[in-house]
């Protein structure tokens, strides 16, 4: 069963088409990634689905619903929560006031509920810090709540992202580039979290990473984009040996040292 499904997908910046014609259904339930060169277009195609660029051409449809003029909050509400290649929390906030923060769709007191403090605000207020401890403890942070965000070591601050993504309850998770700047030891606990989250919260998970070992470890279906265009979708195995994408892509871990291979940086 499909959750997302973009049709004959277009994004174009002046003379560039950053996405041409991109079709891909996204299986429900699922871990699905994209892959590609520097400037394929992925970060772009997430902009996209989350609502940040208007498609030029195309449909995207979450549940079969298009959410194409949709805006990115509306989107958040629909179930699309995401983190960012660049980390992007509120650095001088606690760790668990950042996760508070993704849970304000959910949350209808409004500011004047909030100041007149009314018995149904500090209850709502309450119930939201015990959700966000759940989810800190969900991603291994319970311990570091009262720090500051910018204080966190960075693998630590990726999944405080995660975190706030998780407070939206969303029904997809998007994860830009999830293990960039992650030391070995941190991007093997990455891959048990967000299979985890795939398997006990049940949501579908659709990532963009350069690191092929999370990527073929985790993805049941993989995406590959080249200069915007699809060259490839399929299963780890297929992708791994599809001659287009060792020669746009994948070729290129091949003249790295042994120890470089599973991160292939363009
Ligand atoms: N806002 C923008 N204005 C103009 N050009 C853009 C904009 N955003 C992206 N591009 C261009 O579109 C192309 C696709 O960029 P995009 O960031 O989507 O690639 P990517 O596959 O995510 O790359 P990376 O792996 O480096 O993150 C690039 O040539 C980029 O320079």
């Amino acid at each position: 069963m499909t959750i997302l499904k973009v049709s004959r997908l277009v994004k174009r910046f002046g003379g560039l088409t950053a996405v041409d014609g991109v079709d891909f259904e996204f299986p429900k339930g699922k871990i699905s990634a994209i892959i590609g060169p520097n400037g394929a277009g992925k970060t772009t195609f997430f902009n996209m689905i989350t609502g940040i660029y208007k498609p030029d051409e195309g449909a995207i449809e979450l549940d079969g619903k298009s959410i194409v003029n949709i805006k990115p909050h509306q989107i958040t509400e629909l179930g699309i929560a995401r983190t960012f290649q660049n980390i992007r929390l509120f650095g001088s906030m606690t760790v668990l006031e950042n996760v508070i923060v993704g849970m304000h769709i959910h949350l209808k007191a409004g500011l004047f509920g909030s100041l007149a403090r009314l018995p149904k605000v500090r209850h709502e207020e309450e119930e939201a810090m015990a959700e966000a401890y759940r989810l800190l403890e969900y991603v291994g942070l319970e311990a570091l709540l009262n720090e500051q965000a910018n204080s966190l070591p960075y693998g630590a601050q990726r999944r405080l992202e995660i975190a706030r993504a998780l407070a939206a309850r969303p029904k997809v998770l998007l994860l830009d580039e999830p293990a960039a700047g992650m030391n070995p030891r941190e991007t093997s606990e990455l891959i048990g979290l967000i299979q985890r989250i795939q398997r006990e919260l049940d949501i579908t998970v659709i990532l963009i990473e350069h690191d092929m070992k999370l990527v073929m470890e985790l993805s049941e279906h993989i995406l590959v984009l080249d200069y915007g265009t699809k060259i490839a979708e399929g299963g780890p195995d297929e992708i791994r040996s599809n001659p287009k994408v060792i020669e746009a892509y994948l070729g290129k871990s091949a003249i790295l040292p042994e120890t470089e291979k599973a991160e292939v940086t363009t």
